[in-house]
């Protein structure tokens, strides 16, 4: 594959169903790397089948970025529990087979509960804090702001705001520090601001219900991993909501971050309000309470 980046730069994606095939293909896309390896444990998904585990151990200690989307399907009986355990040791089986990693490899998880992924592909790489991400709300800060971009009638690129703690249902929109043109939104729009935040927030939960009905929507994560790729080939150190380890609070979830070919070169600090710092509270004690069973039960 031509690259427009470093010499030799490899990209792994780790799982090759339909948001591995969806990351590949926006990868290839754009350029990113001079080889992309791509790993599965179905035969006829994956990589060059002749000599399929020679060309892993000779490659794997050279990767730049390893991309895991490697996840399972809920099987019939199976508890929510039981289906947590079954992707932690998928993470776990991962990262240790693509050991010894690169001084400088970044681990990109974006297999889903990303942030309690993240956390332990974290624990378990060895890898310093700020080369291990997840892709954790990056795509959903997109997601809103392009819906607000509708509302207000001004160009996404003009508009920061980022959703941020835990991937899913209660993750976060920080209207408290939202701003349009570097300016505050209630500045832009004064008594109006609230009505484009509920108006946003009311077509975001449609989108949520949509995107739930229709199923998987595997071309916009691509598209998003292949976007925080190319911050790192390209150290392009952009501002990105995406998932990394908060010391302060022990665990991994999104906050935004300058990402350059280090992975999390600067972690941006958000003034949230109260009531979002109440409902991110409330959620990283769940996070927690998980990480602390699964850790109690290894
Ligand atoms: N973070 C996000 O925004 C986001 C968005 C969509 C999907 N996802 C997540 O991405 C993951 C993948 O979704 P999908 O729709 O592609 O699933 P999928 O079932 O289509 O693909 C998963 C693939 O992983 C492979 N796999 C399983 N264990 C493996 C292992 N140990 N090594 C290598 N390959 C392995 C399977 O063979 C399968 O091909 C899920 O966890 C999903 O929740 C995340």
């Amino acid at each position: 594959m031509a690259s427009k980046t470093t010499p030799a730069f490899r990209i792994a994606i780790i799982g090759v169903g339909q948001v591995g095939t969806a990351a590949a293909y926006s990868i290839i896309l754009a350029s990113l790397a001079t080889e992309l390896l791509i790993v599965d444990l179905d035969r006829e998904l994956r990589d060059t089948e002749q000599q399929y585990e020679q060309l892993l151990t000779r490659k794997r200690a050279k990767v730049n970025i390893v991309v895991i989307t490697a996840g399972s399907k809920y099987n019939r009986g199976e508890t929510a529990v039981q289906h947590t355990y079954k992707k932690i040791s998928i993470v776990r089986s991962i990262v240790e087979e693509m050991k010894p990693f690169r001084s400088d490899t970044i681990l990109l998880v974006v297999a889903n509960p990303v942030d309690l992924l993240t956390f332990f592909a974290y624990e378990l790489s060895g890898l310093p804090a700020s080369q291990v991400l997840g892709s954790g709300t990056f795509l959903d800060s997109l997601r809103v702001r392009n819906l607000l971009a509708q509302k207000i009638k001004i160009a996404p690129a003009s508009i920061d705001l980022y959703t941020v703690g835990l991937h899913g249902d209660s993750q976060i929109v920080a209207w408290s520090d939202a701003t349009i043109g570097g300016m505050p939104m209630s500045k832009v729009f004064g008594a109006n601001a609230s009505e484009c935040e509920d108006a946003t927030n009311e077509g975001m939960k449609r989108l949520e219900t949509m995107i739930r009905v229709k199923g998987s929507t595997p071309l916009g994560i691509g598209a998003a991993v292949s976007s925080i790729c190319s911050s790192i080939t390209s150290d392009q150190r952009n501002i990105r909501p995406i998932c990394y380890m908060q010391p302060e609070w022990g665990c991994c979830f999104s906050m935004p971050a300058v990402l350059g070919r280090a992975g999390v070169v600067k972690k941006i600090d958000m003034a949230l309000d109260s009531t979002e710092k109440m409902a991110l509270e409330q959620s990283v004690k769940e996070l927690k309470a998980t990480i602390e069973n699964v850790s109690q039960n290894q």
